[in-house]
């Protein structure tokens, strides 16, 4: 029952579910509307067209309709009556259903008695006159009866008419910060910033920039290293002004340097530090990404007295227990600055390690944000929390090294002043949906951004169904149409013959990677490798280390190569499978045309995937995807070698797993 309808916003996800509930109600109104114009048209049809007699049965029928839908309008009066009786209503809505139902009975009383008058005759002679009458009749009670189904009373009383509005599409309004963030230039290579333009940036740190042979900074960074350093003017211990900094979350194209636009401006807050303390804590969803991130600090961070460790599962816990902290003469101390890590690992430390103290933390990053919104449900962020504030509770935390949790600000809240924590979010999707942003639980949040949101006043235009993203500029998107059993021709036609090599290919699922890879081995001439799961995290290691020394021509990865992965020359991406998410899509085609570099996106598609995929690039503000046609002769001198290949293959799968 619709007595009270709160329309509410229910993000992009939800977004499909709110619409089609909206659109069923939509068509549902249309049918109502065609069936009553068919009526109507008919009926003047009728009066033009039959003789009178026809029209005087008409008349009749109409009436009975009329009576017909009085007495059961009666009817449901007496059952709510009842209903209201048995429920002890209020009496003056009670009088006023009396007044009503006396109304309709003299109404229906002459009606009825039309009806019994009528006889079976009339109704034959409606049913050949109006065929179409009686049609529309029936669709229009069909449709009656489905709204009366969803509208049913349950015992209490409607106020209001039944009338059939479809429901209204909410539009969402964004907050203010989300709405209108500090825009990054899109464009890298046109907006190139010298590092010893940023300001606050110091001299040792410029230095070490240009050492790692970086002359220029790129937009994403000439941004963010000022916002963090300024954030952390006053020292580690307090923010601006004595209040807690606001977080920072960015939102930037692949390949566009967010990892040096963290790196920096932290390494240079923390080597003020004094005493050794786990001060940054860097969280990423895979090993292959915290190695990543973890060589990038650990380069920066050389030559001074920073010390970096990853907990990422690549060595045993008890070793990396012993590179967290030791024990001397009784007292614990911190072997690390900075910690690189995934959340399964983290948790177990912060859990098992009492040498782990999160206490001193004063950024925490968080790159490849949505995705580690999305693991959420490990509840790793309220286990860093915990630990963050974990000194806050005993007697001995008086001191500027106090922290509570943060909760309202009162004067006694704000004095001590406490050491922040800050929040860095980083990611090329980051999701707009502010209801998935609060359980980051950000304080005064900033966004730096790429794509300029609309203001958060006006609705979003009315074909937008998902969050936009930037792409990278360098990047050209094709799509090149093709049949399930023509896939591994064409991968072996784009490197044979198009030499596009090194391509990295991504598949759905491991099984398909693998496969890939059996049959482009036994096709011969191609140096191909696999990257998924069923590799070690060793071999992975190694498998990305040939791939960007050039000795793999084609990697066949699953989606764990899919994100973040900075692997250096990637010319060509191609997406074996079609990917199922825009956000997939975006992170694999941005492992190439990175750092303002050009490169070339392919992706197979079958005839039935075509829409569906071009309608989800386009409104995730793809700059245009282009058709790609090899046309079956360019495959036809490889088709002989193919078909014996894949006699092959089908033994090679069976060796297999005979083994
Ligand atoms: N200022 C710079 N000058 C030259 N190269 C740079 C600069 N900043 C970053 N790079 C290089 O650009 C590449 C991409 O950087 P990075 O991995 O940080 O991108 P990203 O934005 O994090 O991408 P993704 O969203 O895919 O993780 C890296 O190889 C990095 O070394």
């Amino acid at each position: 029952m619709s007595l009270f309808l709160v329309n509410r916003y229910l993000g992009e996800e939800d977004d499909g579910s709110a619409s089609k509930e909206s659109r069923s109600q939509a068509l549902l109104a249309k049918l109502q509307q065609k069936a009553k114009e068919k009526q109507k048209q008919s009926v003047t049809e009728q009066r033009q067209h039959v003789p009178e007699e026809k029209s005087e049965w008409q008349d009749v029928t109409k009436k009975r309709k009329a009576d017909k839908d009085h007495s059961q309008e009666h009817q449901h009066q007496k059952k709510r009556k009842s209903e209201q009786d048995s429920d002890g209503h209020d009496e003056a809505v009670e009088e006023k259903n009396k007044k009503k139902k006396k109304k309709k009975k003299d109404q229906s009383g002459g009606s009825v008695k039309g009806l019994a008058d009528t006889g079976e005759t009339g109704r034959d002679e409606q049913k050949d006159a109006g065929g179409e009458v009686e049609k529309a009749e029936t669709e229009n009670d069909t449709s009656k009866q489905t709204t009366g189904k969803t509208s049913a009373p349950t015992g209490f009383t409607v106020l209001g008419g039944f009338e059939n509005k479809p429901i209204q599409k909410v539009h969402r309004v964004l907050p203010q910060w989300l709405a209108q963030p500090d825009v990054i230039h899109r464009d890298i290579k046109s907006n190139l910033v010298p590092v010893s333009d940023i300001p606050g940036l110091s001299a040792q740190l410029v230095k070490k920039i240009q050492s790692n042979g970086i002359q220029h900074l790129f937009p994403v960074q000439a941004e963010v290293i000022p916002a963090i350093l300024e954030s952390a003017q006053q020292g580690l211990l307090i923010g601006r002004g004595g209040y807690k900094p606001r977080d920072i979350c960015v939102s930037a194209p692949t390949g566009s340097g967010k990892t040096l636009a963290f790196v920096i401006p932290v390494i240079q807050v923390l080597t003020e530090r004094v005493v050794c303390e786990v001060r940054a804590l860097a969280v990423l969803p895979t090993k292959e990404l915290a190695q990543q991130v973890c060589k990038v600090f650990t380069s920066y961070t050389e030559g001074t007295s920073l010390k970096v460790v990853m907990l990422a599962g690549q060595k045993t816990f008890a070793a990396e227990q012993a590179s967290l902290s030791e024990h001397r003469g009784g007292m614990r101390r911190s072997l690390a600055d900075i910690v690189v890590a995934t959340p399964g690992r983290l948790v177990d430390h912060i859990n098992k390690n009492s040498g782990f103290c999160l206490e001193h933390l004063r950024f925490l990053i968080i790159d490849e944000a949505d995705r580690m919104i999305d693991s959420m449900h490990q509840s790793w962020l309220s286990q860093v929390v915990k630990a963050v504030y974990r000194s806050g509770s005993g007697p001995e935390a008086i001191s500027i090294f106090r922290r509570t949790e943060p909760a309202y600000v009162t004067a006694a809240s704000l004095s001590p002043p406490q050491m922040p924590l800050q929040k860095l979010l980083f990611s090329a999707t980051l999701t707009q949906n502010p209801e998935k942003l609060q359980q980051l639980g950000l304080h005064q949040p900033r966004l730096f951004s790429s794509i300029r949101s609309q203001s958060n006043t006006t609705p979003a235009a009315p074909t937008q169904k998902q969050d936009r993203f930037d792409f990278p500029q360098g990047l050209t998107e094709y799509y090149v149409p093709c049949t399930l059993s023509k896939k591994p021709l064409l991968i072996l036609h784009f490197i044979l013959r198009l030499k596009l090599s090194p391509i990295l290919c991504f598949t759905n699922s491991r099984e398909t990677a693998h496969r890939l890879y059996l049959l482009v081995q036994l096709f011969g001439g191609v140096q191909a490798a696999e990257f998924s799961s069923r590799l070690s995290p060793g071999e992975r290691k190694k498998t990305l280390k040939e791939f960007e020394q050039g000795k793999i021509q084609l990697l066949i990865s699953t989606d764990a190569a899919a994100r973040g992965i900075d692997v250096n020359g990637v010319k060509c991406v191609v997406n074996y499978d079609a990917p199922q998410y825009i956000r997939t899509y975006i992170h694999r085609i941005g492992r190439t045309a990175r750092a303002g570099k050009a490169g070339l996106a392919f992706t197979f598609l079958l005839g039935v995937q075509e829409k569906n995929f071009l309608q989800m690039v386009v409104e995730a503000g793809s700059p245009g995807i282009q058709k790609q046609i090899v046309k079956p002769e360019n495959l036809k001198g490889m088709e002989a070698r193919y078909e014996q290949t894949l006699q092959e293959l089908a033994n090679a799968i069976k060796d297999e797993k005979a083994k």
